[in-house]
């Protein structure tokens, strides 16, 4: 099995990858996340899970390369990772006892094909005072995740309920792209997963 390019350098994606014994290596390249304005989130998502992953293919196009991107968005307002605590206690109030969308991206990217899809995820928060703003930006935790908070972390603390993939809030459709992945024959060969028949 030819392990996959993982372009991307967040833990979170990496160990949702691991969890279902795929065999990929990472390779990053630093990629703009400046794009136009007005742009639907899903719109934008795609745009940069596919900056990522083009910035990488080019240096590898006989490999194939998955990229992707996350990011929270409420009504008109679009969030990605905060770039200080204030801005994280900003989105934090903002997302405070209300619904919000977290969308992904995936961009994956081989000489045959080229697959590009995105995932909705609806999130409730719980109302919160900001002495649990405060706490919670004291954690650390906020620094480096789209909208301000970890739905896998501490964060749990503030989420009231999710409809869709719980995997895409963390950074990651995962059955999307286990399914995509299933397209290019390097489905886990694990044989954990098999020892069934033996
Ligand atoms: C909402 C949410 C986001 N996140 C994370 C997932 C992503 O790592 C991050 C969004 O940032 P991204 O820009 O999508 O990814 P990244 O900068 O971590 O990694 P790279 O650009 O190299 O691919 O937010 C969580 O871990 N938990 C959550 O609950």
């Amino acid at each position: 099995m030819i392990p996959f390019i993982l372009a991307s350098s967040s833990p979170r994606r990496q160990e949702l990858l691991k969890q279902v014994n795929y065999s990929f290596e990472i390779i990053t390249k630093d990629t703009s996340e400046q794009v136009q304005e007005n742009l639907l989130p899903e719109k934008l998502v795609l745009q940069l899970a596919n900056r990522k992953a083009e910035a990488v293919f080019d240096d590898h196009p006989d490999r194939i390369v998955l990229g992707a991107d996350t990011i929270v968005a409420k009504a008109d307002n679009i969030l990605g990772k905060p770039e200080s605590k204030e801005e994280a206690f900003q989105m934090l109030k903002l997302l405070s006892g209300c619904r919000h969308s977290v969308y992904t991206g995936v961009s994956i990217l081989s000489r045959d094909q080229t697959q590009h899809f995105y995932q909705q995820t609806d999130v409730e928060m719980y109302e919160l005072t900001d002495d649990e703003i405060m706490r919670y930006l004291n954690s650390g935790e906020p620094i480096g995740k789209a909208g301000s908070y970890a739905i896998q972390g501490l964060g749990a603390y503030l989420v009231k309920e999710i409809k869709g993939d719980y995997n895409n809030v963390v950074g990651l459709p995962l059955a999307k792209v286990m399914r995509a992945l299933a397209a290019y024959s390097i489905f886990p060969e694990d044989k954990k997963l098999n020892s069934w028949k033996e």
